[in-house]
């Protein structure tokens, strides 16, 4: 007691300098200590990973910023090996026996404290930020009747209406001879967003007719770039308060500002839909188009007998529109890339299709999902670029969790770098080159092999808190190929052809980023991504011919 008297009787007696020089004296103290712990006595102190990464998350959060975690995933895991700490409390596990213990429906594990700032701006948890086990199982059910066969089968009709644009958009000025070039990003792009659109709200935004709405990817660009970088913050518990009010615009600069303009454009699209939704109720009537929003706003849990609130449907609306436009659209335009880098796969997609349909009246399911080769280039696009490449963080419960000699104590957060392991050479023999006959058992691929990469390819993860949207994003990307590839012909541009290593910058929009001085962007065969939680493209650029004979 009397020892704090003193201490405080100095401390009243020091000079400013005094005061200053023994504030800079505790605050690098408790950094020392902090780190010492970090490197000793930390339950992950054992776990090799670079320096700074092991004693404070700023690293991650700079290669969030730069759209390059994936690829310093990748070079930590060839440093590091199977197992690396990538953040103070974080690790990621690149072994395939790992995912369904993280993964599977009774990993003991939650999504980690990330996901707290996801859809923030909200004001009420989106499905995917649901972090409570039983809570999010809840909000799955609400959306499953979106999701379900029956939906599939009237989604399919409306998709259609998008990819049927799409063809027309990509072949425009291509029936006397080879087009312009285009920029086969962009199209994607306008596809991922129209569908989605017109699939959730009943309202397309347009953007394959005019650029009017094509704004809305670049806004919804940078509110993932600061959406993603912001949620691992080492002081991310005193920014989440501020999240969401006006207050973010001026901490977080023109990125913040374009988050809240994102969620005020999926809100406004929202509360259109509502309002139709109303005026049916009021006459009595039904929808005859059933959307993804016809679906939730009649949603009723079986369970609570309960509707979602508006909060809860605005958070899925900018959910929606963001997780469902992007990962077709990215995945559209890297088929293309690869398709178009080695023209024996493209030929032999573009036989399957035209052998297979009569005309593009003919272009549906089930005959849709019965060619083994345009699924094969599907999974094998997939595996080269998945959408959400990087480690999504699991914090193990109580109880831990115990994965092969390893046990991981409650608290800790553990992941798959789904980028690192589709690159596995155990797993996919040379494993940068596009090859879709290794997802087709044949004379030359064994079905164990076959079995083994299905397995490890984890593009719309596994589990309960996997994409609800897999099995649509199949049929719009389907749709979308083999209208375009059923009347075009199409090869890559003379000249810059863009998407891949260096060479892949054409458009200011979309390539920032880039850790070209490391070594990690110099693939010119690989099409670049950029990782701001939806993975970012360009390129590439392609010529466009009608095909030459005329379908009967
Ligand atoms: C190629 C396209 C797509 C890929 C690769 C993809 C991938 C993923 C992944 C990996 C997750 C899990 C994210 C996490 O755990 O944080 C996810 C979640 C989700 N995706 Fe997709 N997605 C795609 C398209 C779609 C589409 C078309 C829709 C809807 C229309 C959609 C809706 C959702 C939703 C609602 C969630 C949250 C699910 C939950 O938390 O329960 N996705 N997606």
């Amino acid at each position: 007691m009397l020892s704090i008297e003193i201490l405080y009787a100095r401390w009243r007696a020091s000079t400013y300098p005094q005061v200053a020089i023994l504030s800079i004296g505790l605050f690098v103290s408790y950094f020392i200590i902090v780190f010492t712990y970090r490197l000793t006595f930390h339950p992950l102190a054992k776990y090799p990973g670079p320096l700074f990464a092991r004693i404070s998350d700023w690293p991650l959060v700079i290669y969030c910023y730069r759209g390059d975690r994936h690829l310093w995933e990748y070079k930590n895991h060839q440093k590091y090996g199977p197992i690396v700490r990538y953040g103070a409390n974080s690790l990621s596990i690149s072994t395939a026996s790992s995912v369904p213990l993280i993964h599977g429906p009774k990993a003991n594990v939650k999504k980690g404290s990330w996901y707290k700032t996801l859809d923030i701006s909200a004001g009420a948890p989106s499905v995917q930020m649901e972090i409570d086990k039983h809570r999010h199982a809840l909000r799955r059910r609400f959306l499953a009747p979106a999701f379900s066969e029956r939906a599939l089968r009237e989604a399919e009709k409306l998709i259609t209406v998008s990819a049927v644009k799409l063809a027309a958009k990509v072949g425009a000025g291509s029936e006397k001879g080879w087009s312009e070039a285009k920029n086969l990003c962009d199209w994607s792009t306008y596809f991922g967003f129209d569908f989605i659109s017109d699939l959730g709200y009943g309202e397309s935004f347009g953007m394959l007719d005019s650029p009017e709405s094509a704004w809305i990817p670049g806004v919804l660009k940078s509110a993932s770039i600061f959406i993603y970088y912001v949620g691992y913050l080492p002081f991310i518990e005193f920014v989440r308060p501020l999240m969401g009010s006006a207050i973010q615009d001026y901490i977080g600069g023109q990125e913040a500002a374009d988050s809240l303009k994102y969620t005020e454009m999926a809100n406004s699209r929202l509360a259109a839909r509502i309002k139709l939704e109303e005026e049916l109720r009021a006459e009595n009537k039904e929808s005859e188009r059933k959307d993804t929003f016809h679906y939730l706003l009649n949603s009723i849990d079986p369970v609570t007998g309960k509707r979602l609130t508006v909060e809860q449907l605005q958070a899925d609306s900018a959910l929606i529109i963001a997780a469902g436009s992007d990962g077709v659209a990215i995945t559209l335009s890297a088929c293309f890339f690869y398709l178009l880098h080695d023209p024996s796969t493209l030929s032999t997609l573009v036989n399957e299709i035209r052998t297979s349909f009569i005309d593009i009246e003919d272009i549906k399911t089930p005959k849709l999902n019965t060619l083994p080769y345009l699924h094969a280039c599907l999974e094998e696009t997939l595996r080269l670029n998945p959408p959400k490449p990087s480690t999504l963080p699991r914090e193990v419960l109580k109880g831990g969790l115990q994965i092969d000699e390893h046990f991981y104590p409650p608290g800790v957060n553990v992941g798959t770098p789904v980028y690192v392991l589709h690159h596995d050479p155990g797993i996919f023999p040379e494993p940068w080159t596009f090859n879709p006959s290794r997802f087709i058992a044949s004379p030359t691929v064994s079905a164990e092999s076959v079995a083994r990469a299905k397995a490890a390819s984890l593009p719309f993860l596994v589990g309960p808190l996997n994409c609800i949207g897999k099995n649509m994003s199949y049929i719009a990307l389907k749709l979308a190929l083999v209208h375009v590839l059923f009347s075009h012909d199409v090869r890559l541009a003379e000249g810059v052809s863009g998407g891949g290593g260096r060479a892949g910058k054409l458009n200011a929009c979309w390539g920032v980023g880039g850790t070209e001085e490391e070594g990690l962007r110099g693939r010119e065969g690989e099409y670049q991504m950029w990782d701001w939680i939806i993975g970012f493209r360009d390129g590439p650029m392609v010529e466009v011919k009608k095909r030459a004979v005329e379908p009967m």
